[in-house]
């Protein structure tokens, strides 16, 4: 995975210089994107507290003098009932043959159960080192973590298991310790300033996504998608124009809202977030528009980038 893009020999003298891709995977919400901004320390990859909004594969990148972990975020496996939802297993099992490291994440305010163990079983033919991760272990008593610590422990035989909590930055530090331990020794991959290889046009297109996304129906994530048709540069000011796609008339009514309120706090959200992105004043310009059916259409999955 872009291994050619090898920046430049940067062995160490006195020791050994490692670098190499991770990635975390389990079911939904199990804290997979919160990890990885936790781990990189930016906002890079779009959380919510609804499943599967991860759609693109999203790269956060950990620079140390002595090591470099690429991050790779996907998106959850799920039981494909769309072409974009074979395309997005098809992303996932691609990953996973790629990555050198693979955190599997365990929510532990919740028992281990059967996605827990799919997944799991899915990780015997891999490459990969593969560990556990408990993860959000703020929300849990010592007791319980400790019963989830035992049921994770016999799903499968982790190279380590270990405990963290995104939030209160509890053993991140200790998790990218041993992610590192287990990347092969390597060339650094991607200059210093590099924090992911994503390009901005997406990274942007999350934020604007996230933001739409923010308080609507249940049914919303799966039905919108976001293009970024254009940016200028105007001196310290960036223009972008971007396009909302749903799937149906009402979805698109429920994005903007009455009298076009709802757009207005989605853009002014998304710009804050943008301008943080880029370090600079941004022109955000947004427009809804419906596009029929549009996780079933190869041809419109290609538009937007899927
Ligand atoms: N209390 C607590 N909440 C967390 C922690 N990590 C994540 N969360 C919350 O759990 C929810 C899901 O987190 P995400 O990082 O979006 O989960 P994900 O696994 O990437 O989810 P998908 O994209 O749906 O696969 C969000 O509401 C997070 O704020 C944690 O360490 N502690």
């Amino acid at each position: 995975m872009h291994r050619h893009k090898a920046a430049r020999s940067d062995k160490r003298e006195d020791g050994v210089y490692r670098a190499g891709f991770a990635c975390f995977v389990g079911r939904p919400n199990a804290g997979k994107s919160t990890l990885t901004n936790a781990i990189v320390g930016q906002k890079i990859a779009i959380t919510s507290n609804k499943p599967q909004t991860t759609r693109h594969v999203i790269r956060g990148i950990l620079h140390r003098p002595d090591s470099q972990l690429v991050l790779v975020d996907t998106p959850g496996l799920h039981r494909p009932r769309t072409l974009l939802g074979e395309r997005l297993n098809d992303l996932v099992r691609e990953t996973w043959s790629e990555v050198d490291v693979i955190g599997i994440c365990f929510p532990a305010d919740e028992p281990v159960g059967r996605g827990d163990r799919f997944i799991s079983s899915e990780m015997a033919e891999l490459k990969a080192t593969v560990i556990a991760v408990v993860t959000k272990v703020d929300l849990v008593s010592p007791q319980v973590l400790a019963e989830r610590l035992l049921a994770v422990s016999q799903l499968y035989d982790f190279a380590e298991i270990i405990p963290v909590s995104a939030v209160s930055g509890h053993q991140v530090e200790q998790l990218t310790d041993v992610m590192v331990k287990y990347l092969p020794e390597s060339p650094q991959l991607y200059p210093d300033d590099v924090l992911t290889d994503e390009p901005e046009q997406v990274l942007i297109g999350e934020l604007i996504r996230e933001a739409a996304l923010e308080g609507v129906r249940d049914e919303l994530p799966h039905s919108i998608a976001v293009l970024v048709e254009e940016m200028q540069v105007e001196g310290k000011l960036t223009k972008i124009y971007a396009d909302l796609y749903v799937e149906r008339p009402s979805q698109k009514s429920i994005v903007i809202g009455t009298r076009g309120e709802r757009l207005k706090q989605v853009g002014s959200q998304a710009r804050v977030q943008i301008e943080e992105l880029l370090g600079g004043k941004v022109y955000l310009d947004l427009h809804v528009r419906v596009a029929k059916e549009w996780q079933r259409d190869p041809k419109q999955l290609r538009k937007l980038g899927f």
